[in-house]
């Protein structure tokens, strides 16, 4: 069991990959996905209190950033769905830059308008939306 400020990496391999490369290089500009930039997301595990990074697309409009829950269109929330509820205050890593912000899930026309945004930026969560009967969750990601 972890303890609290323990980092606990991914146990999916090609995330963790990932979360190496960024730490290595200093920037989220050196992943990609399907060439669509990524930010990385680091907060603390709803259960295990454990520091978790977790890699998302990049969905920037006006300084905030959105996270969605996609999971590839999954059946079931990625467990740091949980996370962001339990601890909304989290750090963003955007390129080189680092900074506190708070998660807040999205709803209504709120939600919709981001969504936009989300698909505009990573086209195939349109597809991930068709996959699953669950409502793929929105955070918008405000700067604290
Ligand atoms: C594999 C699992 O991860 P997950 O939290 O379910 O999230 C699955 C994925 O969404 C996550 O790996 C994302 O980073 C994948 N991913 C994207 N995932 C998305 O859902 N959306 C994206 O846009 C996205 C983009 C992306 C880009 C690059 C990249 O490398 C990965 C990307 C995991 O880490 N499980 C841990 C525990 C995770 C955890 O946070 N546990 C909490 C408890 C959570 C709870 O209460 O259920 C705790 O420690 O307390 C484990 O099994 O030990």
């Amino acid at each position: 069991m972890a303890t609290t400020d323990e980092y606990v990496p991914s146990p999916s391999d090609w995330v963790r990959d990932q979360v190496d490369t960024i730490a290595r290089t200093g920037t989220t500009d050196s992943v990609h996905i399907m060439e669509r930039p990524v930010v990385l997301l680091t907060m603390r595990g709803a259960k295990s209190g454990a520091i978790r990074k977790v890699p998302l697309m990049r969905v920037e409009h006006d300084g905030s950033f959105a996270a969605v829950a996609s999971q590839g269109g999954a059946p079931t929330h990625p467990q740091w769905y949980h996370n962001l509820l339990a601890h909304p205050d989290i750090e963003l890593q955007a390129g080189t830059d680092t900074f506190p912000v708070r998660a807040r899930e999205l709803e209504g026309d709120e939600r919709s308008q981001w969504w936009e945004r989300c698909v505009a930026a990573y086209p195939p969560y349109a597809e991930y939306q068709t996959k699953t009967d669950r409502l793929i969750p929105v955070f918008v990601l405000e700067r604290r």
